[in-house]
């Protein structure tokens, strides 16, 4: 029997709490957080000593602890993988809508609010639960009046603590919304830091900055007046337990009801009761806050994939680079009332270089993007060899186009690593050379102090360097159908008027000719191409060659003249 006390009572000890003295029933035991065991009259030696190694157990190897880390760690790296596929796997316009700080606020922060409900949150209210529980019960064996008492204030506390958990909840959303705001203004700045320099703005965006704090001090403001309220009313309680204790028991003592050993015992078990009530409350208040962080987090990892990544589409065994827009008409996701592309028609044949001019914003690019599939047709379709665009496996279809943008990105990494980016076939260092010669980049590689493992990031080359390797880059592909939209102006006369001529075949033999689409505003640059299409307010207004197209004398020969005078 004495074995079987003892036991329960280390047990108790070392999986409930660190507690310096407990009482069991007659039974004392000093408890460290070792679990070192006291011999008492009703224990022998082998009892505490089974006792002790027990605790020990428990203690050392921190099996619960232990347990709940690595569940811990398993489910944030989990989260953070589905999270991060899930965000790159959605549409364009999803893009569109959300800002770059709140996505990385709900990877970093987020994740790890999570993470530490489950690695400590979780843990602390399942010890907390069984330590009250398990004192309650004792409470009231010892006398069920007193224990009644202390389980109304009990309740109480935690009613307080209810209330307060749901603050919190409502507290943590803001306080995400307010630090991903505040994120997104810093996130801004520091990339914008040449434009912020220049126009002299460092006060304005430190104080745009020093807003968002401000609304984050205040919140957190009245998070702390709340948890004044909160401790205000634990403590209360906490004393009330007591004076209730010592009035009531000590009338009871006096009565004759109970002894003095048994009201001593009341009055440390009621002190655990409480004690265990609080740190549930605040353990749940903090799991409040976290699953209002998280809530976000959730959704995000809720979206479905978009339907160009599920739907298993058709990969054609060869392509010609044949195009085709029919009755093309498109508004973006986020100006749905503002149609950018009206009943667009033309073609491009096999091997055809075709020109888009326009006035800026005449939804040139807008083409570009239909045709890469980063958004739909609201209306019409887009063959490829007389297939719908829609139909074909998107993952195929952009292996078999290169593209360059307007303000080309460079990813930081290595040289040569950007130009084979996105490239599925084997390459060789020399096929990137080679590439990298045919886009006329390889002189100002070759003068950088580590060539072509030069570490590169968007800043630190210029943009004329940085497009030469986005077209290094496109050339590596070998592409059938290859886009340029504005890829050559950052470039010098004679290098766009060399680089044009490779990219319309990298090899001069036919079955190599690629169709392509290049979109200029230097319009001395695209007189050599097959085609001229020429848009204006989303719509193609006029369609041919450079020469047609001077005949017909509207809109090209009006920007032609107008780009002449200019220059003149
Ligand atoms: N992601 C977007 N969301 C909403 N509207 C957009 C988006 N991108 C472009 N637009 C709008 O679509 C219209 C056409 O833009 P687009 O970039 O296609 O013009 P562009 O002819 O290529 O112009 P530029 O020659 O200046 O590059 C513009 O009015 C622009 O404001």
């Amino acid at each position: 029997m004495g074995y079987f006390r003892c036991f329960l009572c280390s047990y108790y000890c070392s999986c409930f709490g660190d507690f310096d003295t407990a009482f069991f029933d007659g039974v004392y035991i000093l408890g460290t957080g070792w679990g070192y065991c006291s011999f008492s009259s009703e224990c022998s030696f082998v009892d505490s000593l089974v006792c002790y190694f027990w605790n020990l157990q428990v203690k050392i190897f921190g099996i619960r602890g232990c347990c709940f880390g690595i569940a811990n760690m398993i489910l944030v790296k989990r989260m953070r993988e589905t999270l991060y596929s899930s965000l790159l796997l959605q549409d364009i316009s999803f893009f569109d809508n959300e800002t770059v700080g709140d996505l990385t606020s709900r990877l970093g922060a987020d994740c790890q609010q999570v993470s530490r409900v489950i690695g400590n949150d979780l843990n602390l209210i399942l010890r907390n639960v069984l330590q009250g529980g398990g004192s309650l019960i004792y409470l009231l064996i010892l006398s069920w009046p007193l224990g009644l008492c202390t389980l109304v204030i009990c309740s109480i506390l935690a009613a307080v603590m209810l209330r307060y958990g749901w603050y919190q909840k409502k507290a943590a959303r803001l306080i995400q919304e307010v630090t991903a705001s505040a994120n997104d203004v810093a996130q801004e700045t520091f990339s914008l830091i040449r434009t912020v320099r220049v126009y002299g703005t460092e006060e304005q965006e430190h104080g745009r900055y020093k807003w968002w704090l401000g609304k984050l001090a205040d919140i957190s403001l009245r998070q702390s007046a709340a948890y004044g309220f909160w401790n205000f009313s634990f403590n209360s309680l906490y004393h009330s337990t007591q004076v209730i204790a010592v009035l009531f028991g000590g009338m009871s003592i006096l009565a004759g009801h109970i002894t003095a050993e048994k009201l001593t015992k009341f009055i440390l078990y009621s002190e655990w009761l409480i004690y265990s009530t609080w740190w549930v409350g605040d353990n749940v208040s903090n799991l409040m806050q976290s699953v209002g962080a998280s809530e976000k987090v959730f959704n995000l990892m809720d979206l479905s994939p978009s339907t160009q990544f599920i739907a298993k589409g058709v990969k054609l065994q060869s392509i010609t680079g044949h195009i085709e827009f029919v009755n093309v008409s498109f508004h973006y996701p986020s100006r749905s009332t503002v149609s950018v592309v009206q009943h667009v028609n033309f073609v491009v044949h096999p091997s055809e270089v075709v020109a888009i001019v326009g006035l800026s914003g005449s939804g040139k690019s807008t083409l570009v993007n239909l045709l890469l599939r980063l958004y739909e047709p609201t209306s019409g379709q887009i063959l490829i060899d007389g297939v719908p665009l829609k139909d074909l496996d998107v993952k195929w279809w952009r292996e078999r186009v290169g593209f360059v943008g307007q303000e080309p990105k460079l990813f930081r990494m290595d040289i040569s690593s950007n130009i084979r980016y996105g490239c599925t076939r084997d390459v060789t260092q020399e096929d990137i050379e080679w590439a990298a010669k045919q886009a006329y980049a390889h002189d100002f590689i070759s003068a950088l102090p580590n060539g072509y493992e030069t570490l590169v990031d968007d800043d630190l080359l210029s943009g004329g360097q940085k497009q030469r390797i986005a077209i290094a880059r496109a050339i590596l592909r070998d592409p059938k159908i290859l886009i340029l939209d504005e890829a050559t102006s950052a470039l010098d006369a004679e290098s766009e008027h060399n680089v044009k001529g490779v990219l319309r075949s990298v090899r001069s033999d036919s079955a190599s000719r690629r169709s392509v689409i290049v979109i200029a505003h230097r319009l001395s640059t695209i007189q050599a191409a097959d085609r001229i299409v020429v848009m204006d307010r989303g719509q193609i207004v006029e369609n041919g060659s450079h020469r047609e197209l001077l005949l017909k004398d509207g809109l090209y020969a009006r920007l032609t003249r107008k780009q002449a005078d200019a220059m003149a």
